[in-house]
């Protein structure tokens, strides 16, 4: 696997190797020992999670005020606009965002870290997010950060208006949620 840096230093993409040959392909999507030697992070997953989206939906931004959770994100059908924002308030790249596009083609992970707010854009129908989780759901500590708040300004790469649940249709306003100290 390939670690390639994205412009927010703790946010990866893995690139998986990908064997391919007249049968398909294969890939490891994690090893512990390869994922620890090349990103040098010592995660350790306890939950796995599979969301399937129609096209538009938009997710997020989720995090864990406590139990805060670091997410592994591949995609096994269609892709995804992929978006980690920055909530650490102490960190140079407060309030800053990163996004990748992640599809069952590219086949490319995305690493979230704690202390980052997490959604995705669905941009195909039946679009399937698989993700690894460091710490364990825990709706009372949950929070959500509006998709389109003005100050984080996310380029969603919208083609209609999104389909968004009714938890994230009143998400907090940047500015007025819960940030990690
Ligand atoms: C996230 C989650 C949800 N659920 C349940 C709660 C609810 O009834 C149903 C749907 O939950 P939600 O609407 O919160 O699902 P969703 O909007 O897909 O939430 C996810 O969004 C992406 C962007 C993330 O980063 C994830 O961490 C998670 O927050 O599934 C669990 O049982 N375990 C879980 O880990």
């Amino acid at each position: 696997m390939q670690v390639i840096p994205t412009e927010i230093p703790e946010v990866l993409m893995i690139e998986p190797r990908v064997f391919g040959d007249d049968r398909g392909f294969f890939l490891e999507s994690f090893n512990e020992k390869t994922f620890i030697d090349k990103t040098g992070l010592e995660v350790r997953f306890v939950q796995d999670n599979h969301s399937r989206s129609v096209k538009n939906v938009l997710r997020g931004l989720h995090y864990q005020i406590q139990q805060a959770q670091g997410k592994l994100v591949r995609v096994i059908a269609g892709s995804i606009f992929d978006v980690a924002v920055d909530i650490r308030k102490n960190s140079p790249t407060f309030g800053q965002w990163v996004s990748c596009e992640l599809s069952a083609a590219n086949k490319l992970e995305l690493w979230v870290p704690a202390g980052f707010a997490h959604g995705f854009l669905a941009l195909e129908e039946g679009t399937e997010v698989l993700y690894k989780t460091t710490d364990y759901y825990a709706p009372a500590y949950e929070r959500t950060i509006l998709w389109n708040d003005p100050d984080l300004a996310i380029d969603w790469p919208l083609s209609a208006e999104p389909i968004v649940s009714t938890k994230d249709q009143v998400g907090t306003p940047f500015k007025a949620a819960e940030v990690y100290l």
